[in-house]
């Protein structure tokens, strides 16, 4: 299969605030893809498209070939940039109710993880700080088995020295015949894991690039195109 994922032509308004101008890329499978630009650039509202959870949009999106609907939505594991557990949880009970909801989450993958991320199942969700929910929350995304996982500022709670182990993580944990998109603004730190980058700005998408190619041909490293590209 060619395209993992593909968007053609896509825009997106809120009211008369436009979010996305007439986007069009596609990903293939086996790749780390980071979705790159500055606050209020589209990122979200483009993963949201991609997971069905905004079903309002003009253009054209297919995942794995197929027009976005029940089934593709059943191959795309979200984790949004706000948590979706409810407070009252404990961290196993967040674990039960991904494993009762969706039927590719692998419990055995889900326990190493736990470990891996110093999570204590006994923990309350609300005792949790905003980087141990995101090690919770970037579990329970990653223990699906699904074929694109998109994860939303995935890392911006943790701190630094965190964030290498995380990004381990995230490499050592994703099933390779799946690809994943991952949006940041913390590009120097998270930079070597991917294979391409788009830059959306403004709602448009100003480059898509494998980055082999773009350190290559710009002799720069993403940190400093980004910079250079996002300069107000
Ligand atoms: N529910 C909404 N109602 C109205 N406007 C919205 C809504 N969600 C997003 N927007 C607007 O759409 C634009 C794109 O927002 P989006 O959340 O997709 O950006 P982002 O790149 O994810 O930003 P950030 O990095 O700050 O999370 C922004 O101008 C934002 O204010």
């Amino acid at each position: 299969m060619d395209n993992l994922l593909q968007f053609q032509g896509v825009s997106k308004s809120y009211g008369s605030r436009k979010a996305l101008n007439d986007v069009s890329f596609s990903i293939g499978p086996g790749k780390i893809i980071g979705l790159l630009g500055t606050n209020g650039s589209g990122k979200s509202t483009l993963m949201k498209i991609t997971a069905g959870l905004l079903p309002v949009y003009s253009g054209s999106v297919t995942v794995a070939g197929q027009p976005l609907d029940l089934n593709t939505k059943s191959i795309v594991s979200f984790m949004p940039d706000r948590p979706l557990t409810e407070s009252w949880m404990k961290v196993r009970d967040a674990i039960t109710f991904y494993s009762d909801f969706y039927s590719d989450f692998d419990m055995a993958k889900a326990l190493q993880m736990l470990d891996f991320m110093n999570l204590n199942p006994q923990d309350r969700i609300s005792s949790l700080s905003k980087g141990m929910n995101e090690r919770l929350q970037l579990t329970l995304a990653l223990s699906r088995n699904a074929k694109l996982y998109l994860l939303d500022e995935p890392i911006g709670g943790v701190d630094p020295v965190a964030r290498t182990k995380i990004l381990d993580a995230i490499v050592e944990f994703y099933s390779e015949d799946s690809s994943l998109i991952i949006s940041t603004h913390l590009v120097k730190d998270i930079e070597r894991i991917f294979d391409e980058v788009i830059f959306i700005k403004n709602g448009d998408l100003v480059l898509h690039e494998e980055v082999e190619e773009l350190r290559l041909k710009h002799g720069k490293s993403v940190d400093d195109m980004f910079k250079e590209v996002f300069a107000e």
